[in-house]
């Protein structure tokens, strides 16, 4: 378990973490979001003790990560942003390196490396420099050594950033069947990993904690959560009908050729009435479609209200 506490980092007079609270519990597998600069970098930094806290403490299994740093290490891996490594050493020379830095020897270092390129698929680079690696491979390196001494929590920052969608695909799986009983916290742009690969989402601005729950729940806060878009064939046609529908609350303009109807909460689907007036009307549409919410909106609501 982590527990952070008023975590606060300063640099100079800029407060980059701002008296951040969060507990992690083994099995969670956090979405850490933010916009640029919210201090998400920052705060995995400090969890992974690379960074001191201006102030606050982070307990990590009840142990204090300033009192007690190496034999919390041993139970971290980290993966920073960007995956640095040495680029003129192998993969292989990297992983033994990696390794033995993490104290494993003989037998068990070996067994250690074959499992761990197994895992994350480094068989055909294994003699290669890592500077003539793809970025995918590379980021697939900065797994395997933040993974070879199987530590309980996982620290990745943006693992799938630059990656092709099949490379994304491979890293989020790798993610997925790694955490069972393990904590891991994951820093990403991408909204949508958010829901294909974690149980919660936790989102930053500006330092502060401004959403904790799962990504459904994060879903269901949208404006467009339950709402029904309608896609019209060309430009959509005189709608003021729509308006007078029973439980219709809003109307919002997607694009000249789209609208959301949002209703009110305790209609659980205007779907059919929706249905039943297009029809009625004779409009000519292309989709109709239940809302489940948009990510980006929630997330520019959420980070926006911060940075006002
Ligand atoms: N060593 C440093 N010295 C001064 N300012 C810093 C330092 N490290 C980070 N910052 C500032 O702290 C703020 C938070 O940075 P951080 O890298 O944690 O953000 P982030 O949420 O990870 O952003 P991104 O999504 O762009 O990676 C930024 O304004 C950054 O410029």
């Amino acid at each position: 378990m982590i527990q952070i506490k008023s975590l606060i980092k300063r640099f100079g007079d800029f407060v980059a973490v701002d008296g951040l609270q969060l507990e992690v519990k083994p099995g969670d597998i956090v979405g850490f979001l933010g916009p640029n600069g919210a201090g998400k970098s920052t705060t995995m930094k400090m969890i992974t003790g690379f960074l001191p806290p201006s102030s606050g403490e982070i307990l990590i299994d009840g142990e204090s990560l300033a009192k007690a740093p190496i034999n919390i290490k041993k139970k971290i891996g980290y993966l920073p942003e960007g995956a640095p490594a040495y680029a003129d050493m192998t993969v292989l020379q990297f992983l033994h390196f990696i390794a033995q830095v993490r104290g494993f020897k003989g037998k068990e270092k070996n067994q250690r490396i074959k499992d761990v390129v197994e895992k994350v698929e480094l068989q055909q680079v294994l003699n290669r420099p890592i500077e003539n690696l793809s970025k995918g491979f590379k980021r697939r390196v900065g797994l395997a050594q933040a993974i070879i001494h199987d530590p309980l929590i996982l620290i990745l920052d943006e693992p799938t950033d630059g990656l092709d969608p099949n490379q994304k695909h491979q890293v989020r799986k790798l993610i997925q069947n790694l955490s069972k009983d393990k904590i891991v916290i994951i820093s990403t742009h991408i909204l949508e990993e958010v829901t294909a690969v974690c149980n919660r989402a936790v989102i930053i601005a500006n330092g502060k904690k401004v959403f904790d729950g799962t990504p459904k729940e994060l879903q269901q806060s949208s404006q467009f959560h339950n709402a029904v878009t309608i896609e019209f064939e060309g430009d959509k046609p005189d709608i003021s009908q729509l308006k007078l529908a029973p439980g219709v609350t809003e109307i919002i303009e997607r694009d000249s050729h789209t609208v959301s109807v949002i209703g009110h909460e305790s209609y659980e689907s205007l779907f059919p009435q929706i249905m039943d007036l297009v029809h009625l009307q004779g409009w000519h549409i292309k989709a109709m479609y239940n809302e489940v919410g948009q990510l980006d909106d929630v997330f520019r609501s959420l980070t926006k209200e911060e940075a006002a």
